[in-house]
């Protein structure tokens, strides 16, 4: 018998270490699809167009919103971020769990869809802590950063909306911890 095929989304502040435990869990769970998100901020250094991001200008995001490729969008942080509908669906008819590592917002759009999507939110140890790891990732200019850390008081107070919630301090635990729930969802 194999596994049931899940929609995992995961959120929580920029910074907080998402991207860094859904890379150690993926590289554990190889078979858990990673739907590439959409996004119209400029790639950083480093970025590959179609890997990190689909790289795209005002207009094409525009034009595809009304085309409804997306499953879900939103503003975030200055930029707008979506998921496409289409890589999501065929994973899943694929037998394949999807996460998706998107916003508050663009997670509870999600759920409004898809009501037994499974939310887990990722917290800082301390507003502190989230500033001093993005101050150390730099990949921010100061009003960018500024910027994402207010918005983490508001993005953390959903957190109670969430179905699983992980305080990422030690990252082997919180890695350990989200590979955990993904595998007590899938059965
Ligand atoms: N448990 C941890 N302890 C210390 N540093 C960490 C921990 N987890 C992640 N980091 C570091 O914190 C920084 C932010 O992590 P990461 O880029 O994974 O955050 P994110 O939540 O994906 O951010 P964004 O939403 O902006 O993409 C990175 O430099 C990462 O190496
Ligand atoms: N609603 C959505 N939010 C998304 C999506 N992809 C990413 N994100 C969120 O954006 C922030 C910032 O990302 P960054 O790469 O600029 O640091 C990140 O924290 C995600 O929560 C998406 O497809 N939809």
């Amino acid at each position: 018998m194999g596994q049931t095929p899940r929609l995992f989304v995961i959120s929580g502040p920029s910074g907080a270490g998402k991207g860094t435990l859904l890379a150690r869990v993926r590289k554990r769970h190889p078979n858990l699809g990673l739907a590439v998100s959409a996004t119209t901020r400029e790639p950083r250094p480093g970025e590959v167009d179609g890997v990190s991001y689909h790289f795209l200008d005002e207009e094409e995001f525009s034009r595809r919103v009304r085309a409804g490729e997306f499953l879900e969008w939103a503003n975030v942080h200055g930029h707008r971020y979506g998921t496409l509908k289409g890589d999501v669906d065929a994973l899943l008819a694929s037998g394949t769990s999807v996460i998706l590592e998107i916003d508050v917002q663009g997670a509870l759009n999600v759920l409004r869809l898809m009501p037994d999507a499974v939310l887990i939110f990722i917290e800082p140890p301390s507003l502190e802590e989230l500033e001093r790891r993005l101050r150390q990732r730099g990949t921010e200019d100061e009003g960018q950063l500024r910027l994402r850390l207010r918005n983490a008081r508001s993005e953390l107070e959903l957190a109670d909306k969430y179905d699983e919630r992980i305080v990422n301090d030690d990252v082997d635990a919180a890695s350990d911890r989200l590979l955990q729930i993904i595998r007590s969802y899938e059965g």
